[in-house]
């Protein structure tokens, strides 16, 4: 049976693979787990630990090589692979994300975008056009969609949700401060988290 990967070890894959990225850039072919941990500032027990739950990748005394340990985990987290995106609510924090190019560099496709303001729908924003959301249903039919982003008020994201749901969404990425009910993975970003996360360090005075 295959062993269940715990979520904080997706989440820090996706870190491994940024540091041996930047790794690779410059020039450095062999990497130790305590290479990674120190970059990352984490304990290299805990690289070892993690990289172990997908075989044996590294030598002993050798370490792991950069490039084939970094397209390892391209293949773990799918990298490589494109991913349809589309962003549910036209304001502020959906535009911002329908606008973000870097998304696409990182090969998350925002395809589409939707609102249910009718005063929004037809508004361009970057390459799209706002679409009313109950359009949602013909746009599944036409196309691939695999991740949503949730920028709708608190109110409405579990309905918006349910219906994402419905229609067979893999995974989502919710701005609302709100914990959805539902099956499928959820990201939750919270930029005040961040806030508190930094006064914190600052009041203590750690870097
Ligand atoms: N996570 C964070 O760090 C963070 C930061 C700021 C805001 N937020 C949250 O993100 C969400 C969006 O914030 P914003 O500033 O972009 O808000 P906004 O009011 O600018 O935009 C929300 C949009 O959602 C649309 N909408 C409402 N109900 C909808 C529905 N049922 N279906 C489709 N669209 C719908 C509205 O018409 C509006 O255009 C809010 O829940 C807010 O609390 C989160």
């Amino acid at each position: 049976m295959e062993k269940k990967i715990p979520r904080p070890v997706i989440k820090r894959l996706g870190l491994y693979y940024r540091c041996l990225n930047r790794l690779y850039e410059e020039g450095i072919e062999y990497v130790a787990s305590k290479d990674i941990a120190e970059r990352l500032g984490i304990k290299s027990s805990q690289v070892r630990k993690d990289l172990s739950y997908f075989g044996e990748f590294g030598k002993r005394g050798v370490g792991y090589n950069t490039y084939e340990l970094m397209e390892r985990l391209e293949d773990i987290i799918g990298v490589n692979k494109y991913w349809n995106v589309i962003v549910i609510g036209a304001g502020n924090i959906g535009s911002a994300i329908a606008n973000y190019e870097g998304l696409r560099k990182e090969k998350f496709n925002v395809i589409g975008i939707f609102d249910a303001d009718r005063s929004k729908v037809g508004r361009k924003i970057g390459r799209l056009i706002v679409k009313h959301f109950s359009e949602i249903d013909d746009f599944f039919k036409k196309n691939i969609v695999e991740i949503a982003v949730l920028a709708v008020p608190e109110n409405a994201a579990q309905m918006v949700v349910d219906k994402l749901e419905e229609l067979g969404i893999k995974g989502i990425v919710n701005f609302a401060p709100v914990k959805l009910r539902t099956n499928i993975p959820v990201e939750d970003v919270d930029i005040t988290l961040s806030f508190k996360s930094l006064s914190f360090k600052i009041e203590r005075n750690i870097e």
